[in-house]
């Protein structure tokens, strides 16, 4: 994934395609991806998420006044069915430009479409995965999703760029992706070089988490992007094909983090509280945190690592082999054109590598632990040039909200609290049946 990228940079072939969705940058491949993971990548850097930070903020503080009516009749917070609300209020606004009002209307025309969007029925999946190409065609077996809502969501962005175009120059800033892949079509020629001055790279650095970005990391995307790659503008079906991905891939993982870190918490007081702490020294008057406050809080950073180590939102990775490959002194020859699975879960929960692996402790990743991680164990966001663009974004999302929320409430063990959690499988992504927890008001 990383040392012999070139050999494996595109993603296993899906069953399904669709012919204008799938021109987004994770399905894309070969020079494709790197043209479009070129003009994206920018779309990302610490520098526009600090631009993006206050719209996050605004759907938080829609959300916190739901919660407070939970909180002050003792109800119990379907914690799972909750964040996906707001994560979709979040990507709503900040990929489509639209407030999506999930937490009040939840029939509205975006959350209807949003869930036909991602509405995989079973036999449909089945048939995509098993059926011949000639009778699918016969059936017209294309794509998993709703079509009408896939098509809702493509005239939408259409719509939006089209009416920021014909605005001109009119002054009025824009700091949502929409407008960063408008800007990014508009500067082609971008070479994907890291853009911002000093504070921006250095704040770049600062949020790499714990993913792997080492030299060789580093040297290996030198190595990978050293073409022109973003020399061509991104058409209209590209900008809304990554606006679409930005969603698909974007909500639900960033939804069930926060949803697990709430349910560990509400399980260790004695965490929840050092947690408390820490955000409350950090606030300011106003009751506000800052992005860079936010990125530099050890234990905050701890938690949300902790929970993306135990409950990763995407359970596998996988790659495609370019060539015949010999897996060093394995024996193991993969062969050309092959899949290659990399079980992200087993590796997180292995005592190979972490002790007492099945247990949620966050001190394992405070600064004096740190060097204790054996590289490539934690990978929540994948690994190499390929991994997850939007990895600020989804950080910064659920930071916010998790420091926002502890200071407010205590997240408690309630009756209708599972403990274990139950998983069905459910494809490839780590989804409990259900995540239950209680809500107390910190302040009377
Ligand atoms: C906690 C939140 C998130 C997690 C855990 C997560 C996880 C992942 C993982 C595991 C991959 C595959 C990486 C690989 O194959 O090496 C990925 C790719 C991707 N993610 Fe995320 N993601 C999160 C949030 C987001 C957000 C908020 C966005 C966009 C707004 C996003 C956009 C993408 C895209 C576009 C790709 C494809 C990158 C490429 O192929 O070049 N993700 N993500």
């Amino acid at each position: 994934m990383v040392k012999d990228f070139h050999l494996f940079s595109d993603r296993k072939t899906r069953p399904y395609q669709h012919p204008v969705l799938f021109k987004n940058v994770f399905h894309a491949s070969g020079d494709d991806w790197k043209r479009l993971r070129t003009i994206v990548s920018p779309t990302f850097t610490s520098g526009k998420m600090r631009k993006m930070f206050p719209m996050v903020r605004q759907c938080l503080g829609e959300y916190l006044d739901v919660l407070e009516v939970y909180a002050t009749h003792g109800r119990d917070l379907n914690v799972k069915d909750m964040y996906q609300k707001l994560t979709m209020n979040v990507i709503g606004r900040c990929a489509f430009a639209t407030d999506a009002n999930a937490l009040k209307d939840t029939r509205s025309t975006f959350v209807r479409h949003a869930q036909g969007m991602t509405e995989f029925k079973f036999w449909k999946m089945l048939g995509l995965f098993v059926l011949p190409l000639p009778v699918k065609k016969l059936l017209g077996l294309k794509f998993a999703g709703n079509e009408e809502s896939n098509q809702f969501f493509l005239n939408l962005t259409k719509q939006i760029v089209e009416r920021r175009k014909r605005e001109g120059n009119t002054g009025k800033v824009y700091n949502d992706f929409v407008q960063l892949l408008v800007d990014a079509e508009a500067k082609s020629g971008n070479d994907g070089v890291a853009e911002g001055g000093p504070d921006e790279r250095e704040g770049d650095s600062v949020e790499a988490h714990h993913v792997n970005e080492g030299k060789e990391e580093l040297e290996v995307e030198k190595r990978t992007f050293a073409g022109n790659y973003g020399n061509k503008k991104l058409t209209i079906d590209e900008i809304s094909a990554q606006g679409w991905i930005f969603f698909i891939a974007g909500s639900e993982t960033t939804a069930s983090t926060l949803g697990y870190a709430s349910y560990e918490l509400a399980l260790s007081p004695h965490f929840q509280d050092r947690l408390y702490d820490e955000v409350c020294a950090a606030f300011d008057a106003d009751g506000e945190i800052g992005y860079d406050q936010l990125s530099r809080l050890p234990f905050l950073d701890a938690v949300v690592t902790e929970t993306l180590r135990l409950y990763p939102p995407v359970l596998r990775l996988d790659r495609k082999a370019k060539q015949d490959y010999r897996l060093a002194d394995t024996g193991i020859t993969i062969s050309k054109g092959q899949d290659v699975e990399f079980p992200v879960y087993a590796i997180h929960h292995s005592e190979l590598y972490y002790e007492n692996a099945d247990r949620f402790n966050p001190d394992r990743w405070m600064p004096q632990n740190r060097h204790k991680l054996i590289p490539y164990t934690y990978l929540p966001f994948g690994a190499g040039p390929r991994n997850c663009v939007g990895m600020r974004f989804g950080l910064m999302e659920v930071k916010l909200s998790l420091s926002h929320i502890i200071r407010r409430y205590r997240f408690v063990r309630s009756k209708q609290t599972a403990v274990p959690l139950q998983f069905p499988t459910v494809a490839n992504l780590c989804i409990a049946k259900s995540v239950v927890v209680g809500i107390e008001k910190r302040f009377k």
